[in-house]
């Protein structure tokens, strides 16, 4: 396992630590933040972290009149696919989609076995083809990887080509195991953690992020 905060080569990664950013996700961390309160500031950082997964899209310029002049609007010109994966990145979809608001979503619904850690699938509503298309992974947690890496190899056998995997924050462990299954995959996160602990928790990490959101289960 790498150290903390060291990001494998083979994985490029944009840290989100912007103050806003860490502002919301210390709202997040913090055990006395009840539900509500919690997918409000998941709403936030997922403004932010969009914000920035977005920055290298390719866009397309159209001409316009503003009252005034002739000039060119800009536009994305190939929108992402948003693929929340449930139940935890329903908290990041309306956000991401208000943003990119032209963008179509897929869904995908893995719960993580407590006792074994690996992820069970329960869900998949994705295009038969994702070939040429950007797509977002929308999951606020990267524990294991386990969760993250089933999502992107149903993207990829669907031929997605540029997958990035938007999370509130990382364990280097799960860092670690993108990197190695070598997916061609970038990571945007606001956060790389400490490490997991013995039940696979993301240490300081914020709990259970479906739990946080939505309740116990
Ligand atoms: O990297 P991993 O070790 O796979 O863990 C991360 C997964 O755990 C959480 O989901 P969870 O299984 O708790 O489901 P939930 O969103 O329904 O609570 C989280 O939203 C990720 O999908
Ligand atoms: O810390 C963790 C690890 C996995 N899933 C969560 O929701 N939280
Ligand atoms: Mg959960």
């Amino acid at each position: 396992m790498p150290a903390p905060h060291e990001v494998p080569s083979n994985l490029p990664l944009v840290l989100v630590d912007h103050p806003l950013a860490q502002a919301r996700l210390s709202t997040m961390r913090d055990a006395r933040t009840d539900n509500a309160a919690f997918r409000a500031a998941l709403r936030e950082l997922t403004l932010m972290l969009i914000y920035e997964a977005t920055r290298g899209l390719s866009v397309e310029r159209v001409p316009i009149h503003t009252p005034v002049a002739k000039t060119n609007a800009i536009r994305l010109s190939n929108p992402p696919l948003l693929v929340p994966v449930l139940r935890a990145g329903l908290g990041m979809a309306d956000q991401a989609h208000a943003l990119i608001p032209e963008s179509q979503m897929g869904f995908v619904g893995i719960a993580r076995d407590e006792e074994t850690l690996l992820p069970t699938p329960y869900m998949v509503s994705l295009p038969e083809s994702l070939a040429g298309r950007p797509v977002f992974v929308l999951d606020p947690m990267l524990a294991t990887g386990g969760s993250m890496v089933h999502t992107i190899k149903l993207l990829l056998a669907r031929g997605a080509t540029d997958v990035t995997a938007i999370c509130a924050l990382a364990a280097p462990e799960g860092l670690a195991t993108l990197a190695a299954a070598n997916l061609g995959i970038r990571v945007v996160t606001a956060s790389i953690d400490e490490r997991l602990n013995d039940s696979g928790y993301i240490v300081p990490g914020l709990g259970d992020a479906g739990d946080r959101q939505f309740g116990a289960v």
